[in-house]
């Protein structure tokens, strides 16, 4: 591995948008995958895009890694216009998308290799960072197999495999540790800490596991409806929420009583349902014994407290309307061409 180090903030962005916008028009209809998308990130930046299915997070990755051409704006990726620029850019990146990257008939490790030496690595080298990826994702025992024998999991760690070759300075990550179990879960993100660490690669990637974009990334951006509607690190976005105390009460009226005596609290959310108030406020921790105090005194003591921290999902919750668990639990990775999701 190289050992440059990252966050080169004298020299240019790894990516540049402006304007990135792309429409599809299947059956008379057009969706607005992408709407005008301005970003900058810069070298050695480690970026999630979250957002929920259809959001238009693979259509960008696409564009980034000119697999589509924008339908309008521009994007320039490691310093080259994905469109005048794809062989120049192709030649930067690595990208691991949500289909298969490796052929079916070869043997995993035969892909790597020849997967390295296309992208000009000696036979010596190329050999040398396969054993490497095979040993890093755990392929070792299935790297001599057909790739068409392969379970999913074992498959999708191959392409990971295959996007990691060549070192690439920007790496696109489409939903990485989808399919994998959690131990390869783990182990994956342990690699791109380390790719990221090692070599200062720029890393964008796109999740449905939040606790992984937490863990993982610098800065998290949220996208809805093509458009980006946060873009912050996860520890500012989640402390903008604040914390969650839930009190319980023994009856409605207490609760009720209660909820006028709270809404007093500064900046604080409050919502009743019966028998319990939840009160959305900065440092909640901090806050509740003094809180609990005015309760008693006001005669409402609570008979039941929970503080919680804020999680992504939290976030993402207030920020779309929606919970990333249930669009992820609910949905199987999407065939964009299907219908409902173009009416949708
Ligand atoms: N080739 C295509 N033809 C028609 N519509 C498309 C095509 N590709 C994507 N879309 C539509 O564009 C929108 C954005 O899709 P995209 O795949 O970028 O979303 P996503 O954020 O990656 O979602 P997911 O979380 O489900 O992967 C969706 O409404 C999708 O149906």
């Amino acid at each position: 591995m190289t050992h440059s180090h990252h966050t080169d903030h004298s020299s240019s962005p790894a990516i540049v948008t402006r304007g990135l916008t792309r429409h599809f028009t299947s059956r008379k209809q057009t969706v607005e995958a992408v709407q005008g998308l301005d970003l900058e990130i810069g070298q050695g930046e480690l970026v999630a895009f979250l957002g929920p299915n259809g959001a238009g997070k693979s259509t960008t990755l696409r564009m980034l890694t000119t697999l589509i051409p924008p339908t309008s704006g521009t994007a320039q990726v490691a310093g080259h216009d994905v469109v005048t620029g794809q062989r120049e850019v192709r030649r930067a990146i690595g990208f691991v998308g949500q289909g298969n990257g490796a052929g079916h008939r070869q043997l995993g490790r035969d892909e790597l290799v020849s997967q390295g030496r296309a992208h000009g690595l000696s036979r010596a080298d190329a050999h040398r960072r396969a054993d490497e990826l095979i040993e890093d994702l755990d392929l070792t025992a299935v790297a001599d197999r057909k790739v068409s024998s392969l379970s999913g999991g074992q498959r999708r760690r191959l392409d990971i495999a295959m996007g990691l070759v060549h070192l690439p300075r920007v790496l696109f990550l489409d939903e990485p540790s989808t399919g994998l179990d959690p131990q390869n879960r783990a182990n994956l993100q342990g690699l791109i800490q380390r790719l990221h660490a090692e070599s200062g690669s720029t890393v964008v990637l796109t999740t449905h596991y939040l606790e992984e974009a937490d863990a993982l990334a610098g800065r998290v951006i949220v996208v809805d409806h093509g458009t980006v509607i946060a873009d912050d690190t996860a520890a500012r976005l989640k402390s903008g929420l604040g914390d969650l105390v839930r009190l319980g009460f023994g009856s409605a009226s207490a609760s009720a009583r209660a909820a006028s005596r709270l809404a007093r609290v500064a900046d604080a959310r409050v919502d009743v349902a019966d028998g319990t108030v939840d009160l959305r406020v900065k440092d909640g921790s901090a806050m509740v014994g003094e809180l609990l105090a005015d309760l008693a005194a006001d005669g409402v003591p609570p008979t039941r407290v929970e503080v919680a921290r804020p999680t992504l999902d939290d976030v993402f919750l207030d920020l779309t309307g929606r919970s990333l668990r249930e669009t992820q639990q609910s949905t199987e990775p999407s065939t964009p061409e299907t219908e409902s999701e173009v009416a949708a």
